[in-house]
């Protein structure tokens, strides 16, 4: 089985967020569901190390995660905020490097050539390289933030919202990348609909704490998802075999 990489012992903060123990795997796709408010950015700031816990503790690879430099962090973690704040004139290739800082003055730094052309190729930015972040649309753009996290050559991706201002086409465009990578990832998911084709593991979140981790099939057939979202869940079974899910206010 593969190795753990990332666990929580009873870590909470402040009143945001409590949780019970959670395990992620080497190789996992998680997706971290639930409303506005349930503390799914703060459960995600945490295992990137952003933010200490107030109580418990987490661990990477078995090591505590609050011991380790946020360089040593940054080379097994890279961290996709949901609101990028990147200066508009940035210019897209030297963005894209930001990913290998956490590597200067390692002997990793000998691969920093290569790292930043397979992050390039992998997310088909090299078209516009030598624009601006600010002329990109917006698809282009999350490409080009997740090019610098990949550059970043970590073995954990921690994305929030990676499809916010996406659309249908975008989304599942950018989804199908993610899901192909073998790293460990744990993504935010505000579209549900995407989530049994991203991630078998999904966790739903409701009022600061984990209410359901399971096979994502399952969470989103559970009758805690329609408590958490006030909404009623349809399967649709399409012709390829797979299932999407219809999601509809509850009572319509
Ligand atoms: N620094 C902070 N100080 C006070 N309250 C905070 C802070 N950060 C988050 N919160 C609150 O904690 C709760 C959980 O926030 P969080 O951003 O983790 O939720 P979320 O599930 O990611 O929400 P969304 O889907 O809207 O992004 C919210 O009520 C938020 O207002």
């Amino acid at each position: 089985m593969p190795e753990v990489v990332l666990q929580t012992h009873g870590a909470g903060y402040d009143c945001i967020l409590s949780l019970t123990d959670l395990s992620v795997r080497e190789g996992e796709h998680v997706a971290l569901i639930g409303p506005n408010g349930a503390g799914k950015s703060t459960l995600l700031k945490l295992l990137a190390g952003l933010i200490s816990p107030t109580e418990g503790e987490i661990f990477l690879e078995g090591t505590l995660l609050s011991t380790l430099s946020r360089p040593a962090v940054a080379r097994e973690i890279a961290w996709l905020s949901q609101t990028d704040d990147v200066t508009p004139e940035f210019i897209v290739e030297d963005y894209i490097a930001l990913g290998r800082l956490p590597f200067r003055g390692t002997v990793q730094a000998q691969q920093d050539t290569a790292a930043l052309q397979t992050a390039i190729q992998y997310f088909r930015v090299e078209p516009f390289l030598k624009r601006s972040i600010g002329s990109l649309s917006g698809g282009e753009r999350q490409r080009v933030m997740l090019a610098r996290c990949l550059a970043q050559t970590p073995k954990i991706l921690l994305l929030d919202e990676p499809t916010n201002h996406l659309d249908f086409a975008a989304r599942a465009e950018l989804l199908s990348l993610l899901r192909d990578l073998p790293l460990t990832i744990v993504a935010v998911l505000h579209d549900l609909s995407f989530v049994p084709n991203f991630a078998p593991r999904a966790l739903l979140m409701r009022d600061g704490k984990i209410i359901l981790d399971g096979a994502s099939s399952e969470v989103l057939l559970s009758s805690e998802l329609g408590h958490a979202f006030g909404l009623n869940v349809h399967p649709v079974q399409l012709d390829d075999g797979s299932t999407t899910f219809v999601f509809r206010p509850r009572g319509a």
